[in-house]
């Protein structure tokens, strides 16, 4: 039975949770080492019962409670005489979820579950994940964190604000359970290609981790979502009278980092090294710092750029059995130069590189990326344009503006880029649209990942189908709104020549009497997986050869009947028996560069990952 008592010690000499009294078994609550003048709680384990244990999701049933357990459990009167199996409920339950027309009022229906029966809400999710994976992810999740302080019922998560500074440590403590596996944290200022959403990116770790269990098998008691709230920079928010965050403009500088590193520092403290902390949904000025400063103290890794970039690569791997030709032979070009685009990049090259066994630098030059400068700096141009004809200092700076203007990412604009750009700034005449880089460049294949809808117009798809006979075109950002551009596009202007997939799903599409369905690149076939893998090897680093076997375990479970239909990823239906086989090829990596630490390593890590994995079914009381 779990306690749901709450369980901060008062005094901070209390917080090592190392520290071991009372013949070594660990201190967790502190008693053993507080003095007689310090505040302790008297907490408890009870036995949920009666109407407390209706209350408690964890635990109830509703009509599944059988005649004995009514009994037992103080139960008579407080439900009604009809028993109603799992199975049942799960009908009733898509029956009424399917009556709502509106997705928000889905996944609010949804939320309401997850608070009110949490096993049941997973056999929901895993018996009908294609169905409700666009419900409690993306698109509508994107929805739901824009209109969270309306649609907030129970918190969900842990909020940690700039007002809990020096108290992060008593903060994770309230949380009631002991026994976190992964947390997924954000500090909402990307959230999805929607922007700085504050303190309402909940909705998103919230998700990664319901998909976490469905997908991954992992406990749900063991996942913790956490948002930080820094502030926000979204003047419509701070105006909003429902708004749940902090009402202030986002920290930065040294009070971000600061505030950072108590939280990854109280992390590792109550939680143990082994600890997965999943970022997401960071900004990418802050995004890559924090990965390279805690990659090589933590278990950490950023899904944006990190299981993004593994599920692509996973894509672009299966699209090769239909296109022809090796990684080497292909070209690729992105829209979009963060996170996203440039993790992928980094880890195509990688994998290359591993192929052919040239250097990095050279597999990096098939790969060019193209970023929004153009647009933004356009303005600056007109002026600087307008004053270069009467101002003589102006002639001077004419060619330097000229270059930094540039879209795609070339040698020239080397000394202005972001760090994350520069591996990407190759020998090229400055090129302004994306239209015109196509052209210049002829990818084979097409990447969109700038968070910004419709930028992969008529004229950039058709280019791509003119010099390829099976473009590859992956338009990434989510959610639907902002996808590059729709499934039945890049097919209908392609002249169905496009081997297509999305950050968001798009049903399938008819063209010219064929059926084209579209694949869906999210990183949500990576993370659980990935996920599980370093956690049943006790991994305590993430490693990119992880990602890479995690890519190739995903492109193995494509097979021939998918290839046949088109299809590049594998259906979401299968994602247990997936995310298995990653968790295992992550895992087996862990134990070969001799960072696991569940030892000894089980003979066939896919049945051990396998046996490991949470089932929602319903248990039996005594
Ligand atoms: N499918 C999936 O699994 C995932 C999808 N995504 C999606 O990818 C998108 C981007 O995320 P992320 O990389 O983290 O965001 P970032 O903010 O890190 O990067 C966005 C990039 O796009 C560029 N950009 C923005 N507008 C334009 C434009 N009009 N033309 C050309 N380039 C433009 C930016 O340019 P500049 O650098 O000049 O500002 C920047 O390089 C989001 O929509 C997100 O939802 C992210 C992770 C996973
Ligand atoms: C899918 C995801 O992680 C994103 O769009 O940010
Ligand atoms: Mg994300």
């Amino acid at each position: 039975m779990e306690s749901t008592t709450n369980t901060m010690v008062n005094g901070s000499d209390l917080d090592n949770n190392n520290a071991a009294g009372g013949g070594g078994v660990v201190d967790v609550y502190g008693e053993d080492f507080a003095t007689e003048d310090q505040l302790i709680t008297p907490w408890t384990v009870s036995v949920a019962s009666g109407y407390t244990l209706l209350r408690d999701p964890r635990h109830n049933k509703g009509l599944a409670f059988t005649e004995n357990e009514r009994d037992a459990h103080y139960l008579r009167g407080l439900l009604p005489p009809a028993l109603m199996n799992q199975e049942l409920q799960e009908k009733r339950l898509m029956h009424n979820l399917r009556q709502y027309k509106v997705p928000l009022q889905r996944y609010v229906a949804m939320m309401d579950l997850q608070e009110r029966n949490e096993r049941l809400f997973y056999k929901l999710l895993i018996d009908n994940v294609e169905e409700l994976l666009p419900v409690v992810y993306t698109p509508t999740v994107g929805e739901a964190c824009q209109k969270y302080g309306s649609i907030f019922r129970r918190p969900q998560g842990l909020y940690i604000s700039l007002k809990e500074k020096g108290k992060i440590l008593e903060v994770l403590k309230n949380w009631p359970e002991r026994n976190i596996q992964v947390i997924v944290v954000t500090d909402g200022e990307r959230i999805l290609g929607l922007g700085d959403l504050g303190c309402q990116g909940m909705g998103i770790p919230v998700g990664k981790l319901s998909l976490y269990t469905a997908l991954g098998g992992l406990r749900p008691s063991a996942c913790l979502p956490i948002t930080i709230d820094v502030g926000t920079n979204n003047e419509q928010l701070l105006n909003d009278e429902f708004y749940i965050g902090l009402r202030q403009k986002r920290a930065t500088g040294q009070e971000y980092a600061e505030l950072l590193q108590e939280f990854m520092t109280a992390v590792k403290q109550n939680y143990g090294e082994k600890v997965l902390i999943q970022f997401e949904d960071f900004a990418n000025h802050n995004a890559f710092e924090l990965l390279s400063k805690y990659s090589s103290s933590h278990l950490v890794f950023n899904d944006d750029i990190q299981g993004t970039a593994s599920v692509v690569l996973a894509g672009i791997l299966s699209a090769l059995k239909l296109v022809g030709g090796t990684l080497a032979d292909q070209t690729f070009l992105f829209l979009g130069a963060g996170e996203a685009g440039t993790g992928i990049a980094e880890l195509i090259a990688l994998e290359m590189s591993k192929q052919t066994k040239a250097p990095i630098e050279e597999a990096r030059k098939k790969i060019w990326l193209v970023d929004s400068k153009v647009q933004q700096l356009t303005f600056i141009l007109i002026i600087c344009l307008f004053n270069y004809y009467v101002s003589v200092y102006l002639r001077r700076v004419k060619t330097d503006v000229l270059n930094l203007l540039q879209g795609l990412i070339v040698s020239s604009r080397k000394e202005s880029l972001q760090h994350f750009k520069k591996p990407w700034a190759h020998e090229h005449a400055p090129i302004k649209s994306l239209l015109d880089a196509v052209k210049a460049i002829k990818p084979t294949m097409l990447m969109g990942t700038s968070g910004v809808g419709k930028t992969f117009t008529k004229e950039v798809v058709e280019a791509m189908a003119s010099f390829n006979e099976k473009p590859v075109i992956f338009a990434l950002s989510n959610p639907t709104s902002q996808s590059e551009c729709t499934a039945e596009e890049a097919y209908t202007w392609s002249k169905g020549q496009a081997i297509f997939a999305s950050g968001s799903p798009f049903d399938p599409v008819e063209y010219n009497g064929k059926v084209f369905v579209p694949g869906q690149g999210n990183n949500a076939y990576i993370f659980p997986g990935l996920g599980l893998g370093l956690i049943i090897s006790g991994a305590i680093r993430v490693r990119d050869e992880m990602l890479l076997a995690a890519s190739e375990a995903l492109a193995a479970q494509v097979t021939q009947e998918h290839f046949d239909k088109g299809l590049i990823y594998p259906p979401f239906t299968n994602i247990r028996k997936i995310s298995a086989h990653i968790a295992a090829k992550v895992a087996a990596k862990a134990y070969d560069l001799g960072l696991a630490s569940r030892l000894p390593r089980p003979k066939d890590l896919v049945s051990y990952a396998e046996s490991c994995m949470y089932s929602p079914m319903y248990r039996s009381y005594r």
